[in-house]
């Protein structure tokens, strides 16, 4: 089966796109998925995304992580899809669209996205950690020496132990100034580190707030793959309007045979 897809990557976190307002795709072939995103046997990516007609909204956002399983929500992905959508012009600068966790609105203003997260309602102090969900699962652990530390080991062992067969994306944080913090993440379905993940610094900006590293809530964070920035305003014990911030790349269009 021939087909058009698009290569996206955004802060480094890189993305197969495929246009399925057609569906066309067959969206329960694992192996095809997984080939797709093998960085030798297929294009290679952490993730595959299929923008799809949606009856209300722009479009409908459908997310598999590069082990070809569905996913939760991938903040980078839907950044990429926005600026894809407008490359398709389907949209001209705003759009509103469906992902697995609900509706998400974002801006697209040459190949800077910013996009809005649902609301956080619970963040999980422990003593050395903060646990939540930002449309994903994260862990956010800070660690001192960041450049040097063991992101795999270290990630696919509190990924495993620490969270059962569901799992979870493990981020490591080191902070640089008040509200400037650098991030590295072992992501769940790719089972390896990424440049960046986005639902991941949204993760951490949110955890540095709920924990005093910063007062601010407006957050930079610095990944091997780029610099993002996250705002978001507390609300109770949880936050709303937080936004994910930063470039996403139309690298390549290929064809897949
Ligand atoms: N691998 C993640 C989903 C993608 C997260 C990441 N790519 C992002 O930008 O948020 C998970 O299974 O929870």
């Amino acid at each position: 089966m021939e087909f058009p897809f698009y290569k996206y990557q955004g802060t480094g976190n890189d993305f197969v796109i495929i246009d399925n307002r057609e569906d066309f795709f067959p969206k329960k072939d694992t192996e095809l998925v997984a080939k797709i995103c093998d960085r030798r046997f297929g294009v290679g990516a952490d993730g595959l995304l299929l923008l799809e007609n949606h009856p209300d909204a722009d479009f409908r956002m459908v997310y598999y992580n590069s082990d070809g399983n569905l996913s939760s929500m991938c903040g980078n992905g839907g950044r990429c899809i926005s600026h894809f959508a407008k490359f398709l012009g389907i949209i001209s600068e705003k759009t509103t669209f469906e992902a697995v966790d609900g509706m998400h609105e974002a801006t697209v203003k040459n190949d800077w996205v910013s996009l809005k997260m649902n609301n956080i309602e619970k963040v999980k102090v422990s003593e050395n950690f903060t646990f939540l969900n930002t449309g994903s699962p994260h862990h956010v652990e800070i660690v001192t020496e960041l450049q040097d530390f063991d992101v795999f080991t270290n990630g696919r062992y509190i990924r495993n132990k620490t969270y059962g067969k569901e799992g979870s994306n493990v981020n490591f944080v080191e902070q640089n100034d008040h509200a400037i913090f650098s991030v590295r993440t072992y992501e769940r379905g790719v089972e390896d580190e990424t440049l960046s993940c986005g639902t991941g610094v949204t993760a951490v900006a949110i955890a540095m707030f709920e924990t005093g590293k910063t007062s601010e809530n407006k957050v930079t964070l610095k990944t091997p793959g780029g610099q993002l920035q996250v705002r978001f305003e507390k609300e109770g014990s949880g936050y709303k309007n937080v936004f994910l911030e930063g470039p996403a790349i139309q690298v390549f269009k290929g064809i897949w045979k």
